[in-house]
């Protein structure tokens, strides 16, 4: 099937820093080789957690070519292209459709509040920029703008959207979005503390920030539930979701503290850009236990 590239365990790609806190292509490289040894389905680059928002387009093009050199016919490949201007996220289509990415995603757009008559048009004239396919990124808690099964219903209208990364916390909406989408609509689970009641509702795979901190968690949830062996994936969620719990508690902010927690597991790529905060001296201890927890869980269920 047409779709099947996009089902999976899709972690979403850092931001990969020198030590001066410019993009490093070394350790972008780096951050590709160690997801294409785990054998994850593809990358989801420059979202939330490529700290997009906080790179100019020149950086973020750089990324994106970065990946697609270092990855393109490896695995899937989804570029985030959601800027504050309709400009700035065309361009990085047409940047993304050149380097031969197999679909694009975009936020709403963001700052000002606008009517679903403007967002609507914002994700139409990204998908008219290019060839490429589109998953629409439905994220409330951060941009304050909520998808509705209405304007979903809308964009599928055109054949190129081919689904939603949906990341508001109820699973009932990814149950919404896929009984409106139906079988030729992918729908990716966002909260990754809920992957596998996003499975059950309806998600075909997923996307998420904590993924890449932990991809043999996640790769065997996706066996779990796909062998139907529900009390696995139950128990596998919770430790995932211990985990998780512990990412978001230090002083650092959870991307700081994944960046470290990856640094142990051998991949380097740098800190955060402010005003994300960089871990302190206090985590490091803790972040020796969350390295543990992963170990631990990985030797438990990962055979
Ligand atoms: C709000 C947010 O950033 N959500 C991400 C994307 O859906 C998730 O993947 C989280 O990073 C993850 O669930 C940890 O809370
Ligand atoms: C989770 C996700 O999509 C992101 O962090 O970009």
């Amino acid at each position: 099937m047409r779709l099947e590239k996009f089902r999976g365990i899709i972690p979403a790609f850092y931001a990969c820093y020198d030590d001066q806190g410019d993009i490093s292509e070394d350790r972008t490289n780096a951050l590709c080789d160690y997801l294409y040894e785990k054998k994850v389905n593809g990358v989801y680059v420059g979202g939330s957690s490529g700290e997009c928002i906080y790179q100019n387009l020149d950086e973020r093009k750089a990324v994106l070519s970065y990946v697609a050199n270092r990855l393109k016919g490896k695995m899937t490949l989804i570029a985030h292209v959601g800027a504050p201007s309709t400009r700035d996220s065309i361009a990085l289509a047409k940047h993304a459709a050149e380097l031969g990415y197999d679909a694009l995603s975009a936020i709403p757009p963001i700052y000002f509040k606008l009517p679903d008559s403007s967002v609507y048009k914002y994700w139409n004239e990204i998908i008219e920029a290019t060839p490429l396919e589109f998953i629409i990124y439905n994220i409330p808690q951060t941009t304050g703008y909520t998808l509705t099964t209405a304007l979903f219903e809308k964009l599928l209208a055109n054949p190129k959207v081919i689904g939603v990364k949906n990341s508001s916390m109820p699973t009932m909406d990814i149950e919404r979005f896929k009984r409106v989408g139906g079988d030729n609509v992918i729908v990716f689970n966002g909260p990754d503390e809920q992957y596998v009641a996003g499975r059950i509702m309806g998600a075909d795979g997923g996307i998420g920030g904590t993924y890449a901190a932990m991809p043999e968690l996640f790769l065997q949830a996706n066996e779990f539930f796909l062998q139907g062996k529900f009390e696995e994936a139950k128990r596998i969620q919770s430790c995932i979701n211990d985990i998780i719990i512990a990412l978001c508690s230090q002083n650092g902010s959870m991307y700081a503290v994944i960046k470290e927690v990856l640094n142990r597991r051998g991949v380097n790529i740098g800190s955060v850009r402010g005003p994300l905060e960089g871990i302190s001296t206090e985590d490091l201890g803790r972040i020796d236990r969350i390295v543990t927890m992963i170990d631990e869980a990985v030797q438990e269920f990962c055979k």
